[in-house]
């Protein structure tokens, strides 16, 4: 089944235009949306959610549109904001009956596993939580109604390493059922080596990559060379360049560049670099749109 589906979709701030064509994630699957600050992320996470009003396109959750049967569809879907809404003054365990009154499926031995595992203390009031208490206290609520779709925004941004660990682990236990699905953004790719089955680039407000996270490894190349030698290589396969006086470093497509490893170094780029360097902005940088 198709999880989340996103056409066409416009939105446009004074100085910001999201334009996003088309995008897939099926069931079974965990999806990474990385790029820079200002990319546009959350204003993506929050039209899927309709929490902003988009001007076209259309968002399809579990194959629906999210506005055509939105109690039904948020009963299947987790969500975590990069600002988690939850009020001070309660008390975590205030707010658990709050959600259980609201979801059907709601699963009180996970939600105290996850609270037990996240050491949130369920009598201290909301306040008095550190900021990744509250990131921590929004995941164990969002997973806790054992939803088929989660939609995640920077859920690791304030977490501490050992916290980023679980949560990664549970990731990967939540997509063991293949009814499962997971869309999240971060900035912390280190988080996303070994969770990612897809990866999801934008920048400007555009999709300028999408794929699986292995073809970042079998698709693609660091080349790095003399100056002088890079006019070898053809500019077609070229996606992004580093050049200086004495050196370049480009990112190329593999199957456009047959280059000897005695003129030039060929690495396997990491999916940081990759992200890197399709993204980077440096002055006298030239970088190309893969999509
Ligand atoms: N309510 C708003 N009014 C005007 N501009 C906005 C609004 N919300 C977002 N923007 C602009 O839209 C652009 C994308 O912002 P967005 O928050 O989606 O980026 P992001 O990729 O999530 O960034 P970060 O990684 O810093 O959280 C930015 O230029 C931002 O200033």
């Amino acid at each position: 089944m198709i999880a989340l589906c996103v056409r066409n979709l416009t939105k446009t701030y004074k100085n910001f235009k999201l334009e996003i064509q088309e995008l897939t994630l099926e069931s079974g699957y965990i999806m990474a949306l990385l790029g820079r600050n200002g990319a546009g992320k959350t204003t993506l996470i929050k039209c899927i959610l309709d929490l902003v009003k988009k001007e076209s396109g259309e968002v399809l959750i579990f194959e629906k549109p999210f506005n055509c049967d939105e109690v039904q569809i948020k009963q299947r879907l987790g969500v975590v904001l990069e600002n988690p809404i939850v009020p001070g003054y309660l008390k975590p365990k205030e707010v658990k009956e709050i959600m259980k009154a609201f979801y059907k499926t709601w699963d009180d031995k996970l939600y105290k596993k996850l609270c037990d595992l996240f050491e949130i203390d369920q009598n201290k009031r909301i306040f008095q939580l550190s900021k990744g208490t509250v990131m921590k206290f929004s995941i164990a609520l969002a997973l806790s109604h054992r939803p088929d779709l989660l939609i995640l925004d920077e859920p690791t941004s304030g977490l501490d390493p050992v916290a980023r660990n679980q949560f990664v682990e549970i990731l990967q236990e939540f997509v063991q059922s293949e009814e499962k699905a997971v869309f999240y953004s971060t900035h912390i790719v280190s988080d996303i080596e070994n969770v990612a089955d897809f990866v999801t680039i934008i920048d400007g407000g555009k999709i300028v990559f999408s794929s699986s996270r292995e073809s970042i490894q079998d698709d693609y190349c660091i080349v790095k060379g003399a100056a002088n030698e890079y006019d070898k290589i053809p500019k077609s396969a070229v996606l992004s360049l580093k050049k200086s006086t004495l050196s370049f470093e480009a990112l190329c497509r593999k199957k456009d560049v047959k280059l000897s490893q005695d003129e030039f170094v060929i690495e396997k780029p990491s999916i940081e670099k990759f992200y890197v360097m399709l993204v980077r902005r440096d002055e006298d940088d030239e970088v190309l749109e893969v999509v």
